[in-house]
């Protein structure tokens, strides 16, 4: 697979910011393959695509196309396309014109462009509506033509800025299936930007921006199962965090000592992330189950969420957890429950972001040695057991 697009070590500041929007930017787009850019709002999704397609120049840093530098190319001339969350399609051109228009500029003639126009309004699914103006069309069949123009443009990589947030749940649901579509029919390169993770999973992977750098570039699933950062976790969602310590592969905390997976390298100040779906209420006094009592109990969308509040560990810390249930699950507020933590490998920490090494995690250290003091080498603690 050749790189198709490559951002190396870019950095950018917007005129009057106090400081980089673009810190340091890596990021290579293989020959076919859809990269997702999600990060924060303000983390400089935009500019990083503007900086790609030309209309930024950076301060440092190469973009190159098929590994040539394009730095000293203008917009036009660099094989890019973008496509913006509004259309812009061209109001006094038909469906059809509009999207034969960068072949016409390419100096095809009207006959050959319209006909390639044709095969990409067919396939996304508008083949009949060829002669209408924009106005004539509803705002998904618009999107649909502009995606339709934005492929009969490009011809080396597409960049897609929040292309369907403006459109309601099932259009945005159908301009996916449809994108999806689209890449197993011509194989495309694409760089969208998105704001849902639903939408970025479409993507062979997946750039987080976190304050001008990509933190993590990684398949969707990894982001859900092994977050570099607590940045990372935080954007995915769904974690509950215990901030404790690791080591020698074990995570210690008010909620107890649980062995990390093998794969999980980290030592030192660390949170444990566990993800909702993954913890389980049963019975309160179930083996290796952790005791508590419901404290709060939320519906959100398909989802019910129960907030359970565990009993004091023996330094008399009330540990949260956020437990997500099956739709229908009768609980109440004060229901005593047991919550089974789940095996290591749906386990991961991360380090504690220097700023949130608090006095919690001096404690629990003063705690640990105070527990092993004068009992000879530190034993691990069975998985699960609470600091007592
Ligand atoms: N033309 C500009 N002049 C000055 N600052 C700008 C300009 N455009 C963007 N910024 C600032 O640069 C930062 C990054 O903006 P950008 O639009 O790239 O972020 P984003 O991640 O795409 O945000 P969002 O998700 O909200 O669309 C923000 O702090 C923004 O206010």
């Amino acid at each position: 697979m050749t790189t198709a697009l490559e951002l190396s070590a870019i950095t950018y500041c917007h005129p009057g910011a106090g400081r980089p929007t673009l810190a340091g930017i890596d990021l290579d787009v293989q020959d076919g393959e859809m990269v997702a850019v999600v990060g924060p709002s303000g983390s400089g999704k935009t500019t990083l695509l503007r900086v790609a397609a030309g209309l930024e120049q950076p301060e440092t840093g190469d973009v190159l196309i098929d590994g040539i530098s394009v730095l000293d190319v203008p917009p036009e001339g660099r094989d890019l396309t973008v496509m913006f969350q509004k259309p812009h399609l061209f109001p006094h051109l038909n469906v059809l014109d509009n999207i034969a228009f960068a072949d016409r500029l390419r100096g095809l003639s009207r006959r050959q462009s319209r006909a390639a126009a044709q095969r990409y309004l067919e396939l996304v699914h508008l083949g009949d509506l060829g002669r209408r103006r924009p106005r004539e069309l509803s705002g998904g069949q618009e999107q649909r033509v502009a995606l339709a123009r934005g492929l009969a443009a490009t011809r080396r990589v597409m960049l897609l800025d929040e292309p369907f947030s403006a459109l309601d749940t099932s259009l945005r649901g159908a301009m996916q299936q449809l994108l999806m579509e689209v890449r197993a029919a011509l194989s495309p390169t694409i760089v969208i930007v998105t704001h849902d993770l639903d939408e970025a999973g479409l993507a062979d992977r997946v750039a987080v921006l976190v304050d001008g750098r990509v933190e993590q570039l990684d398949a969707v699933a990894q982001l859900y199962a092994a977050p570099k950062t607590v940045a990372v976790a935080r954007l995915v969602g769904g974690f509950n965090e215990v901030t404790g310590h690791v080591s020698a592969g074990v995570h210690r905390s008010d909620l107890g000592s649980f062995t990390l997976p093998a794969t999980c390298r980290v030592a030192g100040a660390a949170i444990l992330l566990v993800r909702k779906e993954r913890l389980e209420l049963v019975a309160v006094d179930a083996g290796s189950a952790l005791a508590g009592r419901v404290v709060q109990v939320r519906q959100s969308g398909p989802r019910q969420e129960v907030t359970v509040e565990l009993d004091p560990s023996a330094t008399g810390q009330r540990v949260r957890l956020d437990v997500e249930v099956r739709l229908g699950t009768v609980l109440r507020l004060g229901d005593r429950t047991g919550v089974l933590v789940p095996s290591s490998d749906a386990l991961w920490s991360v380090p504690c972001p220097d700023g949130e090494v608090g006095e919690r995690l001096v404690e629990l250290r003063e705690h640990d040695a105070g527990r092993h003091q004068g009992t000879g080498p530190t034993t691990r603690l069975e998985q699960g057991e609470r600091l007592r």
